[in-house]
């Protein structure tokens, strides 16, 4: 199984669309448990559809353009399988690694109706702390299957709680229910992302702010092309 992969399940955009315009690229990685709803939330956030069925996560790599606060980004989510605990350290196989060193941002899911999937959070928190030393990668923790309160193992201010202790932001949704939530889950993301690039590339915001010069010998052609030109309009009409 690998969990980086090029293809684009859900792409918007061909790659090829207007390169000279190519969005910033956000690369999200979603982790949790198995079963807490990881492809139903990022499936419901790319499409807006609800998917019911369960099945096996095999770990795809989904890709779309979204309009963020009025600016096109490019976003990768690699959903993954189920992590387990062990030994009070989350189950993490190198693959699982690379993709959390290649994330940008991560979304962590738990389900309120999993005891376990909570008890995950942490452990699975200082991992992705372990995997990007220094740097302070957003992290949201999403409590899904909010909808299903009457068979609920976590209480709610509790993931509230550990989510503030973290310094994570938190959501609890319903993917079944609502699609607004979990947009805004992203949303909140993409937001940190940008932020962060744009303060570690000031170099970049300064030359995409001041528009290049034209090169002077483009302008000295144009120049001389306009001499040229009138010189002969006045032969012409000299004649
Ligand atoms: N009632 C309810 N069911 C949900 C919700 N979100 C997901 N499910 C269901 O929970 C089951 C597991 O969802 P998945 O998205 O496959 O979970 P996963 O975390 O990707 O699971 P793994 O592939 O095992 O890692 C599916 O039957 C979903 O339809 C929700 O908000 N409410």
């Amino acid at each position: 199984m690998r969990l980086i992969q090029s293809m684009c399940t859900i792409a918007e955009c061909p790659p090829d669309c207007c390169p000279a315009a190519r969005p910033r690229l956000v690369k999200i990685a979603v982790l949790g448990a198995s079963g807490v709803g990881k492809t139903a939330l990022v499936v419901r956030f790319l499409t807006r559809r609800f998917i019911g069925d369960y099945e096996r996560n095999a770990g795809n790599l989904y890709s779309r353009q979204i309009q963020l606060d009025g600016e096109t980004l490019a976003i990768q989510v690699q959903d993954t399988p189920g992590i387990q605990i062990h030994e009070h350290t989350p189950d993490c196989n190198e693959q699982l690694n690379r993709c959390i060193r290649w994330a940008d941002a991560v979304v962590i899911v738990f389900s309120i109706t999993d005891y376990k999937s909570y008890e995950l959070l942490s452990y699975l928190h200082q991992h992705i702390r372990q995997l990007h030393p220094g740097n302070t990668i957003p992290v949201v923790i999403v409590a899904n299957k909010a909808d299903l309160l009457h068979i609920k193992e976590v209480e709610p201010q509790h993931g509230l709680q550990l989510a503030n202790m973290l310094g994570c932001a938190f959501y609890e949704v319903s993917v079944s229910e609502n699609y607004n939530d979990v947009f805004n889950a992203f949303h909140v993301l993409c937001k940190e992302v940008s932020k962060q690039q744009i303060t570690s590339t000031p170099e970049r915001r300064r030359t995409s702010l001041i528009p290049r010069p034209k090169s002077p010998n483009m302008q000295d052609l144009k120049r001389r092309f306009k001499q040229a030109l009138s010189a002969k309009v006045r032969t012409v009409t000299s004649v």
